[in-house]
Formats: structure tokens, sequence, C-alpha cells
């Protein structure tokens, strides 16, 4: 090995793994939160959520998925000297060139309102024409960072279309109007389980696991 060998900058094997212990969730959203701490059940971490550790929530002034979870769970195992697991994720509409994207949480407003959210979806398709398709994809990017700055990043994501009138109240943010292919029902009307059998975050989260872990 010579002597200016520098592990972070060889891939793959440059991945950290993550020990037991505890764990930062690094979103403000309890959708999110649950969904995430779910998922990590059987993995023997202990999450704690930004929101009880009061930490703030971090601007997105990236403009891809990664960047901002990147950003998002930086500022978190920075602040809380603690690794941090963040997820930046969205709604992306073909007949829409991809919006809202990253932009799915501010089309909701600042007092969060997912109905406008879903109506401005299902108007701004109806204002394409007749033959606007509804084509959708959930994305989510998840990224585990360090308090020393290290980070890792995973994409996962998931295809359906978009249908209206809205349908369920399980899940959170758009899951009433997203019908993954496949299926007859909305994210929202499935059991949890189901959900996390075929979503963008099962998705991210099995090359997560599969990387970290
Ligand atoms: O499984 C999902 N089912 C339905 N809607 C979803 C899902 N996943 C993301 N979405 C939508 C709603 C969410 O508000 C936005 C993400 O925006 P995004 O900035 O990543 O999250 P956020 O601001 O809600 O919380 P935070 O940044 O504190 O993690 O995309
Ligand atoms: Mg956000």
């Amino acid at each position: 090995m010579s002597e200016d060998f520098d592990p972070e900058h060889v891939a793959p094997q440059a991945i950290r793994k993550l020990t037991p212990g505890k764990l930062v969730i690094a979103s403000h959203n309890q959708g999110k939160v649950r969904e995430i701490a779910e998922l990590l059940g059987p993995h023997g971490v202990e999450p704690i959520s930004a929101g009880a550790l009061g930490l703030p929530e971090p601007e997105e002034t990236g403009t891809t998925f990664i960047a901002n979870a990147e950003l998002k769970a930086l500022a978190a195992a920075d602040l809380s000297g603690l690794p941090a697991l963040s997820d930046d994720s969205g709604l992306c509409v073909e007949a829409l060139r991809g919006e809202p994207g990253i932009f799915s949480a501010r089309w909701a407003g600042s007092d969060k309102d997912f109905t406008v959210a879903m109506r401005r979806v299902w108007d701004q398709i109806l204002a394409q024409g007749p033959g606007a398709g509804h084509d959708a994809h959930f994305v989510c990017a998840l990224a585990l960072a360090w308090p020393d700055g290290h980070v890792e990043a995973f994409e996962g994501r998931v295809d359906g279309r978009i249908v209206w009138p809205p349908r369920g109240d399980k899940g959170f943010g758009y899951d009433p109007i997203f019908v993954p292919y496949g299926h007859d029902v909305t994210f929202a009307e499935m059991d949890p389980a189901a959900k996390h059998a075929m979503s963008h975050r099962a998705d991210a989260f099995r090359q997560l696991v599969a990387a970290v872990f």
C-alpha cells in the first residue's frame, strides 16, 4: 500500500459500517420518521428523531434529492455528535416533466396541506390536455452521515400512476393519489407493511442495509 493511500477515495470498499447504538432520524416529517423507524426495526439501532433533539429544519438548497438528503444528514450529525440518517423524497409526474420532484413538500405550503398539493398535481395534469398520461414515480434518497463529515447516500424509486379523487387515510403526503404499478389500491389504502415491501423508501433502505449493516 503506498504512503498516500486514502481509504475515503476507494470505492466501494470505503463504505463505513454503522455499529449498534443511537441513530438520529434527521427528518421533521412524522410520517417519514414513523416509516424509517419501522424499516430500521430489525437492525439493532436506537432511533431518535431530530424533533426530539430540538434540531432545526435545514434549508433545502440542493438541486437533487441526494444533495438535499446529504445536507440534512450532515447538519444533524454535526449538531448532535451522533450518526444521522436523512430522507429526501418526492413525487415526480412524467407529464409535468418530473414536477413537483424536490419541491414536493414545498407544494404543500407552509401549513403542509397535502389536500392542496394533491389538487395542484391533478389540476396541472388536466391542464396538459386530454392526452396527458398519469404515470409518476416516487424517489427517496437516504443519506447516512457521521459527525466527522463522512456521508453515504442511496436512491430508491417506485413507479405507478396518479389517480383522482384521493383514496385512503393511511400513509402521508401524496399517498392517497398514488397507485403503484401492478396494484389497484393507493399507498394510503395499503397496510404499512405492504407499502414497506415496495416503496421508494424501502428500495433505498435495501441498498443502505446491504451497504452499511
Ligand atoms: O412515501 C411517501 N408518500 C407520500 N408522499 C411522499 C412520500 N415520500 C415523500 N413524499 C412527499 C411528501 C413529502 O413532504 C415530500 C418530501 O419532502 P422532503 O423535503 O423530503 O421531506 P419533508 O420536508 O416532508 O421532511 P424533512 O425534510 O424534514 O425530512 O414528498
Ligand atoms: Mg423537507
